[in-house]
Parts: structure tokens; C-alpha cells; sequence
């Protein structure tokens, strides 16, 4: 692992905007969607072919939830981007563990999935791909889910993710919209993902820095998840390219709530905060911090680079829960299958959406 990989392949040279930075911005995506219409959600839960939709296309969540029948509904998501690092097999893990995120972050467990492959063949080594396959391959197998095929195009710039299909509880669903006044926000992995992975494609970031994103990233959110459903946490999203204010302004909106968030309790990976002072930010952060400006206080005193890191672009980031009360419950099930995690801040009644960050 490292800038160069040992092909001498640099995969992050064929990426404008590395891993979820590369997500569409927010507010495109919104205007996007409402363009699109009512064609994206049925007029009822009901659907033609059976089942029915729990969480489908109106309610923005991470994955789409079918009921089959009273204990058991099958969850859908899919994700996929350009390289976040230049070491294929790291790519791969990645991306695998982002894609499948999205089905712990419902409550659900990983079942199937298929590899989304677009791939320049007259440019890069089909032996990179191979690596990239093989390392999300890796990733699913850990998530007990199988790689059970895929789609692949030729195409100028890489991109690569999975299509997951999960199985969860009806019961026991985590969504975005479920959030109550009083709940504990906790998070689960440390922020810093955008910032080291910029200042990496520009060759500032040391090679620790770079491995401590990459263990992040590559981490499954699996006991997160068990975690939170032993806890009996409703409501959850994982963190990702909106950034951890922005995936918590869409759980806010979307429960009809507000929230205090407490900046020093923010985890941050290892040379998180130096990259930022460095400068070191990337577009998809810039984006956030553009649409969020009307939704989130900050304090006056708050550092540039808290300020940055709170609205960076994670790829693969944790998961983000509301834990009643103190959360204290949830922090035991987390401490107790090892997952580091931490208590940021607290919902509250409010204007729908709007954040106070709090310096300490
Ligand atoms: N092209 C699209 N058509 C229909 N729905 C879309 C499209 N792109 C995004 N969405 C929906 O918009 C919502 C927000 O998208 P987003 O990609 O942020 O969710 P996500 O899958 O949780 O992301 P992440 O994998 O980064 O956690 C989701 O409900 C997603 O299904
Ligand atoms: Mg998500």
C-alpha cells in the first residue's frame, strides 16, 4: 500500500473526486430526485409483484426494505466510485465495505451481492482489476455474503462497487426518520477519511496517516450494527460523502427535529486535523459546507479545521445512531464487540434540520 502501487499505477490519477467525494452534491441530488417524480415511489406499499415496501424511494434512506412476511424483509442498496487510493486490493476492500454498509446501517445483514465494474481495458492492467475484485471479494466473504456476479464496461475513468441485497428483521429496522428528542448521538469510526485521502493524491499524507484511513475504511460496519439493534437503537444512517453534518441535517429533517453536536467530542483519525489546517479539503467537502451553511451554527471560536472536518466527505465512514437517553446502553453493546465509538451530541425539539455545534 502507499502513493505508488508496486505496478507503478497510480488508480487515483484516473479520479477527479476520490471515493464518496465523488458523490453528486446534496443539493443537485435533491433537485434531481424531485425532477424525476413520482415514477421513483408506488403510490402504495403494496407491490404488483407482492410484498410489501417499508422504505422505498420517498423516504431517502440508505437502502430500499421489502417485508416477505412477518420476521423477515429484504433489504437493497447499491454504491459505487472512482479510486480512493492508489492500491487496487485496498480499493477493493473499501468499496466493498461502503457498499455494504449501506444494509447495517438499516439493520439488516448482507446476504448477496454483485461487483458494478467499469474499467479503462486499453489503459490500466486487467491484473489491477483482478486485485480489486479480489479485495471486495475478501470484504463480502467477512460480511458472510457471497459475490454471486456482476456487470463489467469498458470506460474511461474506473469505477468500481457492489449491488447488495440483505435480509433484516421488519421489526427492527433502523431509519433515518426515527429519531426522537432526548436521543444520544453516537458515532462509530473516527472522521478524517476526505482530508487524508486528499492530501494524499498530492502526496502529503504519510504513509501511517494513509493506513489508518484505509483500516477505517476497509472496517465493516457489521458490529456497529448488531450493536445498535442490541441496544434497540430505531433510528441510524452511516456517514458518508454528505459528511457527518450533512447525513445528520438529513436524519434531523427527516424526524421533524433538531440537534446538538459537540465538537470536541468528535473523533478524528490520526493527522485528520493537521491535513485540514494544511489545507488539504476536498470539492465534496466544499459542497457540503456551501448547503449545509443555513442549517449549521457553529461557534465563533470553532477551529478552520474542525470546522472542515465536521462537513468532510467520508468513504465508508460509521455508523451514526440515536441512542435514547444518555445512550449509555448502546456505548456498553459498542464497547463490548470492540467497536470504538463515541457520544457527539444530543436531538432535541427544533426547527427541522437545523444544527448548534458547540465548541466543548
Ligand atoms: N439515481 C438515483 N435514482 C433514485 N434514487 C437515488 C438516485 N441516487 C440516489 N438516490 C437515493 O437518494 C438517497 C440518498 O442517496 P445516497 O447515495 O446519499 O444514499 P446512500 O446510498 O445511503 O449513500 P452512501 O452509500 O454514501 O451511504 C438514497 O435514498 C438513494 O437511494
Ligand atoms: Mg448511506
Amino acid at each position: 500500500m502507499g502513493a505508488m502501487t508496486d505496478s507503478g499505477w497510480r488508480l487515483t490519477e484516473f479520479s477527479p473526486g476520490a471515493g464518496c467525494a465523488c458523490k453528486l452534491p446534496l443539493g443537485k441530488l435533491e433537485e434531481l430526485l424531485a425532477a424525476a417524480g413520482g415514477g421513483l415511489a408506488p403510490a402504495s406499499g403494496r407491490l404488483a409483484a407482492g410484498g410489501e415496501l417499508l422504505v422505498g424511494a420517498r423516504e431517502g434512506d440508505d437502502a430500499a426494505v421489502v417485508r416477505l412476511d412477518a420476521d423477515r424483509a429484504l433489504v437493497f442498496t447499491t454504491d459505487f466510485f472512482t479510486p480512493i487510493v492508489d492500491d487496487p486490493y485496498d480499493w477493493g476492500r473499501i468499496a466493498a465495505a461502503n457498499a455494504l454498509s449501506d444494509v447495517y446501517a438499516m439493520g439488516g445483514a448482507p446476504l448477496l451481492a454483485l461487483n458494478l465494474t467499469a474499467w479503462p481495458s486499453a489503459t490500466l492492467p486487467m491484473e489491477l482489476l483482478a486485485e480489486v475484485l479480489r479485495g471486495a471479494a475478501e470484504v463480502v466473504s467477512d460480511a458472510g455474503a457471497a459475490v454471486v456476479g456482476g456487470h463489467t464496461i469498458d470506460d474511461p475513468g474506473p469505477k468500481y462497487g457492489l449491488a447488495v441485497v440483505g435480509l433484516a428483521e421488519p421489526g427492527r429496522l433502523f431509519a433515518i426518520d426515527q429519531l426522537a428528542a432526548g436521543d444520544t448521538l453516537v458515532l462509530t469510526k473516527p472522521l478524517g477519511t476526505g482530508v487524508i485521502t486528499t492530501a494524499c493524491k498530492r502526496g502529503a499524507a504519510s504513509s501511517d496517516q494513509l493506513a489508518g484511513a484505509v483500516a477505517t475504511m476497509a472496517t465493516l460496519n457489521a458490529a456497529a450494527s448488531e450493536a445498535g439493534r442490541a441496544a434497540g437503537v430505531r433510528a441510524a444512517t452511516d456517514v458518508t460523502g454528505f459528511g457527518l453534518l450533512g447525513h445528520l441535517h438529513r436524519m434531523l429533517r427527516a424526524s421533524g427535529l433538531a440537534a446538538a453536536v459537540t465538537a470536541e467530542q468528535v473523533p478524528l483519525l490520526p493527522g485528520a486535523r493537521e491535513l485540514a489546517d494544511g489545507g488539504h479539503i476536498s470539492g465534496g467537502t466544499r459542497a457540503n459546507i456551501d448547503y449545509l451553511q443555513s442549517s449549521v451554527t457553529l461557534p465563533a471560536q470553532l477551529p478552520a479545521a474542525l470546522r472542515y472536518l465536521l462537513h468532510d466527505a467520508q468513504t465508508s465512514g460509521g455508523l451514526l445512531l440515536g441512542a435514547p437517553g444518555g445512550g449509555d446502553a448502546l456505548l456498553r453493546e459498542l464497547a463490548g464487540r470492540g467497536v470504538p465509538a463515541a457520544a457527539i451530541g444530543q436531538v432535541r425539539a427544533g426547527e427541522p434540520g437545523q444544527i448548534v455545534v458547540e465548541p466543548g
